[in-house]
């Protein structure tokens, strides 16, 4: 019984709720020189996020997730307070993961009154999730900065799923000279090729199976553009098969540089090109993203 006990508790995770705990705790791993590996989230956790704790773990000695649901990149006030949160599940699936730290900050723990730093990212922040979420990317740009000026990883991991905030993440380190390495994941995916996200979880059966709208249309437009198709006339075929979807209505549908962000019409004389994507099913926004070359 004891052995057994043991067994389904094998690993001691430390859950810090305050910056300064967050200070002290990793503070002792870097006086012993041990490397440690940042993952931040939103919590509400799947394999997407568990892939990035598992990459975390190959390569640093410690690692250490914060869950944060940030209310200042959310444009959308319903969207905030629907997020979904499960704390005591996203708990047991660190701990099983060998997660060593949990930093669970309060908003308070987080910002003392209204944050007034903007940041301005160029066409970065202008552009396909810009403009349709207003402020977004200031707030991501804020709390990412703040994240990394707590933790002081040496590396920090985040999902491709979010190409735009990979791109911005990665100008953003660069211009304020952080001191951290950005390891971007590929995205996991259902069997269906939904790509895992916390807010799948707000779908209904019917728009669950809706939802796999978003990458056929990728898969289908990669193919096609690889065999040599019109970029607006693939794109044509795409809007017409989200019209005829009640359930989903497309946002945008756009080829671009990964690194830059570019929008292109061509895949032709180009590397490092991908499909961005961002719909509502039902009452529900997803975004995606499809490398093509
Ligand atoms: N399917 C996935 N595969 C790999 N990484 C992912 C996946 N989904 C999310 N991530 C990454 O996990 C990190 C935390 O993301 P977040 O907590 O916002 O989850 P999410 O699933 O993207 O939620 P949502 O998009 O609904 O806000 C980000 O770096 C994000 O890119
Ligand atoms: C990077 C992040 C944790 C900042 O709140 C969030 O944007 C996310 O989960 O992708
Ligand atoms: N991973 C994206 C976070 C957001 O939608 O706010």
């Amino acid at each position: 019984m004891r052995l057994f006990y043991i067994f389904q508790n094998p690993i001691n995770v430390t859950i810090l709720r305050t910056k300064q705990a967050v200070k002290s705790a990793l503070q002792i791993l870097r006086n012993s020189q041990k490397t440690i590996g940042f993952v931040p989230t939103m919590g509400a956790l799947h394999k997407g996020h568990l892939s990035l704790v598992e990459n975390a773990k190959l390569s640093s000695d410690s690692v250490i997730v914060s869950i944060f649901v940030n209310p200042t990149q959310f444009n959308n006030k319903e969207d905030y307070e629907k997020y979904p949160i499960s704390i005591d599940e996203d708990l047991k699936l660190l701990e099983e993961k060998g997660v060593d730290f949990i930093f669970l900050p309060s908003v308070t723990e987080m910002y003392t009154g209204e944050s007034l730093l903007k940041m301005d990212f160029g066409n970065l922040d202008k552009t396909l999730e810009g403009s349709f979420r207003p402020g977004h990317f200031n707030g991501v740009g804020v709390v990412v900065s703040k994240l990394l000026n707590i933790v002081k990883p040496d590396k920090s991991y985040f999902g491709q799923k979010d190409l735009q905030q990979v791109a911005i993440i990665k100008r953003l380190v660069n211009d304020l000279s952080f001191d951290v390495e950005i390891v971007v994941v590929p995205t996991i995916r259902e069997s269906d090729g939904l790509a895992m996200s916390s807010r799948n979880v707000r779908l209904n059966p019917e728009e669950r199976l809706t939802a796999t709208i978003l990458y056929n249309c990728m898969f289908f437009a990669k193919t096609e553009l690889l065999q040599g198709g019109d970029w607006f006339e693939i794109r044509e075929k795409v809007a017409k098969r989200f019209y005829d979807e009640p359930k989903a209505r497309l946002e945008y549908f756009e080829l671009v540089n990964t690194d830059t962000l570019e929008k292109l019409s061509t895949i032709k004389y180009q590397l490092n090109i991908s499909i961005c994507t961002a719909a509502f099913i039902g009452e529900i926004r997803l975004i995606d993203n499809l490398s093509i070359v």
